[in-house]
């Protein structure tokens, strides 16, 4: 048996004064899409940040394809991995490409140019988001959904097996929103990466997702394939909402009516 992306055992974490986690335990697999979905701070972002290695738990363990994550340093760990959190860090104005060349940077051996690998990679990502035309413009001079394309795209360059993305769809229109998730589906199914990402949108999940983990108030309230995950009773149980839940009948998925 093939060891899980990541199993967590027994995870406690406490923040500013409260009480995130106290022993959660739970699995992602290796391979495809998996959603973590459920309500506003229930720790959906914290718990990607426990994955990528930026946030230690007080305690318990996380395991990385059965390897201890804590023992992988940040430069082994960026390697393996590409993190994109909910709120990227301020940057100094650049040009597109400028930033999306940032991603090679685990790649790349320090005062050495970018090599023919590193361009290949920055050509396809910006394509694969739809920036290949905005290469040399500004940061400044971009919407915030563009400058979440480019962010995106940064990742994308970083060409890691495993990618973590804090809501990659929260300021884009539906059309770049279906354009992003059947990417990530093509990234998954063509290139065999594993991809995490947290997600409000639960038929989006539903349709995308290979795996869906719900959270509430820290705690894992579901985790299983879309169509067992998202059911009328654990949307009740994660939101405290009546909800019906159909399979949509040209995708076979599970879609949500609220019915308050
Ligand atoms: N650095 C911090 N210091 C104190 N409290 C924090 C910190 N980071 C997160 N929290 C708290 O932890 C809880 C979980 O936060 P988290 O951002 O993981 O929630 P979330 O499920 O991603 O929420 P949202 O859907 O609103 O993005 C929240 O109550 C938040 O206020």
């Amino acid at each position: 048996m093939t060891d899980p992306l990541f199993n967590i055992e027994n995870l406690s974490l406490r923040l500013g004064g409260r009480q995130i986690y106290d022993g959660f335990s739970g699995a992602l697999p290796n391979g495809g899409l998996t959603g973590i979905v459920g309500p506003n701070g229930c720790g959906k972002s914290t718990l990607l940040r426990c994955l990528a290695g930026v946030q230690p738990p007080d305690s318990g363990r996380i395991a990385f394809q059965g390897y201890p994550l804590a023992g992988l340093a940040p430069a082994e760990r960026a390697l393996c991995m590409a993190y994109l959190p909910q709120n990227p860090p301020l940057v100094p104005d650049m040009s597109v490409g400028g930033l999306v060349a940032k991603g090679r940077t685990p790649w790349r051996k320090a005062f050495r140019p970018l090599s023919g690998a590193d361009h290949e990679a920055i050509d396809k990502a910006l394509a694969a988001t739809g920036l290949s035309d905005l290469r040399t413009a500004r940061l400044s001079a971009l919407s915030g959904g563009q400058r979440q394309r480019v962010w995106l795209a940064l990742a994308l360059a970083q060409d890691t097996p495993v990618i973590l993305l804090d809501e990659p769809t929260a300021f884009l229109d539906l059309q770049h929103q279906l354009s992003l998730l059947r990417l990530l589906r093509q990234l998954a199914d063509e290139q065999g990466r594993s991809i995490v990402m947290v997600l409000h949108e639960l038929t989006l999940a539903g349709r995308f997702c290979d795996h869906v983990m719900g959270l509430r108030d820290g705690r894992l309230v579901c985790a299983g394939p879309a169509e067992q995950a998202i059911t009328s009773q654990t949307v009740a149980a994660l939101y405290d909402l009546q909800a019906d839940v159909a399979n949509d009948p040209i995708f076979g998925k599970p879609v949500v009516f609220p019915r308050e």
